[in-house]
């Protein structure tokens, strides 16, 4: 199968190939069509739909993924959210969402200031490209869960919601 997915970001592919394993995965620079750092579940789920969408718009392919981060309140508490999103030729569509961890006050000030997360995150774990990589969970998670380990996480839910639907 050939599978496209909506961004350039290392650790968003390895995800997908990390599922994906017997396909050909390649990527699309597509918008998300949302703020670049989105700020609630809605916005950063619309933004993996979008991603996913345009995908499949620009390369021929049975499946696109598209992967998208964001965050999030619960009350007065603002949460790191993650949303995929999975559409067949056919275009039916699939979504899900990962982990949510709690990010600090201080990372919270920042954004409200407008700065995004991973250019909050380079400076404030002193390491460079960290959106990239580990991600900001990998670093609130003290290094056990990696952002490539979330979105396979993700990207495990589409691909089992798929299996599911292929069957009924
Ligand atoms: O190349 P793309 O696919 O655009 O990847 P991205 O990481 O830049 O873009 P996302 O849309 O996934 O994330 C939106 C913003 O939130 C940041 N972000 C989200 N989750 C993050 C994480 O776990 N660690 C660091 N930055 C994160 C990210 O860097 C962006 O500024």
């Amino acid at each position: 199968m050939r599978i496209v997915i909506g961004s350039g970001n290392p650790a968003k592919i390895a995800a997908v190939k990390a599922v994906f394993t017997k396909d050909e995965v390649s990527p699309a620079d597509v918008p998300s069509l949302v703020r670049s750092q989105p700020f609630s579940d809605q916005e950063t789920r619309e933004g993996a739909i979008n991603r996913a969408a345009g995908s499949l718009k620009t390369v021929p392919a049975d499946l696109s993924i598209g992967l998208e981060g964001g965050v999030m309140y619960v009350g007065e508490d603002l949460y790191l959210c993650n949303w995929g999103s999975l559409i067949t030729r056919e275009n039916t569509r699939f979504t899900a969402a990962g982990a949510r961890v709690l990010l600090p006050k201080e990372i919270e000030q920042e954004l409200l200031k407008g700065v995004e997360l991973g250019d909050i995150m380079d400076g404030y774990a002193k390491r460079k490209n960290v959106r990239k990589k580990e991600g900001a969970i990998g670093i609130f998670t003290n290094d056990r869960i990696s952002r490539q380990d979330m979105f396979t996480h993700v990207v495990k839910l589409l691909h089992g919601q798929w299996e599911y639907w292929q069957r009924t």
